[in-house]
């Protein structure tokens, strides 16, 4: 069999391997919570990881960093890869830690083989439509197709019980739950909270791109979210609120601050369709989702940083 331990915590790099310790698991009726990653863990993957802890016998955490989820001209190929230390960090939980790390290879997961670009790829494919196309689809068309088709391979290899997700990324949890439904893959979607740093700068694996500096200024996006936040509390206790006026509190927040970034998008949203509201109606709510592309001198590209609030 190729697995391999450490520490306890199985290394699976086969499908058929980790096929085979999911069997054992059946046969056992105890249940497997699934952590989908791309590796470089921080403190918003635990997080995941210990929700599944807590309500699974079994948890397995997988590290891949899906190209097709990356357009040609992104950072596929400095995507940060740090097994080794994400390994101690999942050590460091303890005992109470993952059972098994799935690290497939891209042959494995591309039987057809993938290429970057749309037009040249071969096989099959999944798309969510609807949900793909807004926000983030809008800056990376072919995003959610990679995320849809990853995930899906990968849950009907793991099989989980249950599945975890961080709301960092609100528009890719849509995304799943509404894969989830409609081809009717047995697994119940978890979304956990954000995890932040002190300074309320959502943690990500990109975050690494940035220098302590920017990292610091980049701290205003959380805040003016939070501005945003507090305007519609207070408005919205005369009733429902423009969304547009919840818009400009945020961008007067941001351009107020010293971060050099160039803003992707800001939108007030459904928080189930993902359409653009004009209106927040109390007993709805809404999804506040933003994308930033962050200048560093550090980097020699811009870092996109994604974040987003909901309003109840
Ligand atoms: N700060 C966070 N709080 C909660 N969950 C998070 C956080 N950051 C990432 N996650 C979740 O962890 C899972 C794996 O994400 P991924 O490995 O892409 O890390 P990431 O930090 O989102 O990386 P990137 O910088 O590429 O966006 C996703 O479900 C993601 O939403
Ligand atoms: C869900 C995911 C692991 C699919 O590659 C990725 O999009 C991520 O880490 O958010
Ligand atoms: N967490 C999102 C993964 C990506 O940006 O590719």
């Amino acid at each position: 069999m190729n697995k391999a331990s450490c520490n306890n915590i199985k290394i699976f790099r086969s499908i058929a391997s980790l096929r085979q310790w999911r069997r054992e698991c059946l046969l056992r009726q105890e249940s497997v919570g699934f952590v989908p990653t791309m590796g470089a863990l921080h403190k918003g993957h635990m997080a995941l990881v210990r929700r599944s802890l807590e309500e699974n016998k079994h948890t397995v955490l997988s590290i891949f960093v899906n190209p097709s989820q990356f357009a040609p001209h992104e950072d596929l190929d400095q995507y940060p890869r740090t097994f080794e230390s994400d390994l101690e960090k999942l050590k460091s939980l303890g005992n109470g830690t993952v059972d098994a790390v799935f690290v497939p290879t891209v042959g494995e997961m591309y039987p057809s083989g993938i290429n970057l670009e749309v037009s040249k790829q071969k096989g099959a494919f999944v798309n969510v439509l609807g949900c793909s196309e807004q926000l983030e689809g809008s800056r990376r068309p072919q995003f959610f197709r990679g995320v849809a088709t990853v995930v899906t391979k990968l849950l009907h290899v793991v099989t989980p019980e249950r599945v975890y997700f961080g709301q960092k990324d609100a528009q890719q949890c849509v995304v799943i739950k509404n894969l989830v439904k409609d081809l009717l893959i047995d697994t119940e979607v978890r979304i956990v909270p954000v995890i932040r740093e002190a300074n309320g700068l959502a943690l990500s694996s990109r975050n690494v791109y940035l220098s302590d500096a920017t990292k610091d200024k980049a701290s205003i996006i959380y805040k003016s979210l939070k501005a945003g936040e507090e305007f519609y509390r207070r408005k919205v206790q005369d009733g429902p609120v423009r969304a547009d006026d919840i818009i400009s509190t945020i961008k007067a927040s941001l351009q107020n601050s010293s971060l050099d970034y160039s803003l992707q998008y800001l939108a007030v949203s459904d928080r189930e369709s993902l359409d653009d509201l004009k209106i927040v109606e109390p007993s709805k709510g809404a999804l506040v989702s933003t994308a930033l592309a962050v200048k560093d001198d550090q980097a020699k590209e811009p870092t996109r940083l994604l974040d987003c609030i909901i309003l109840e």
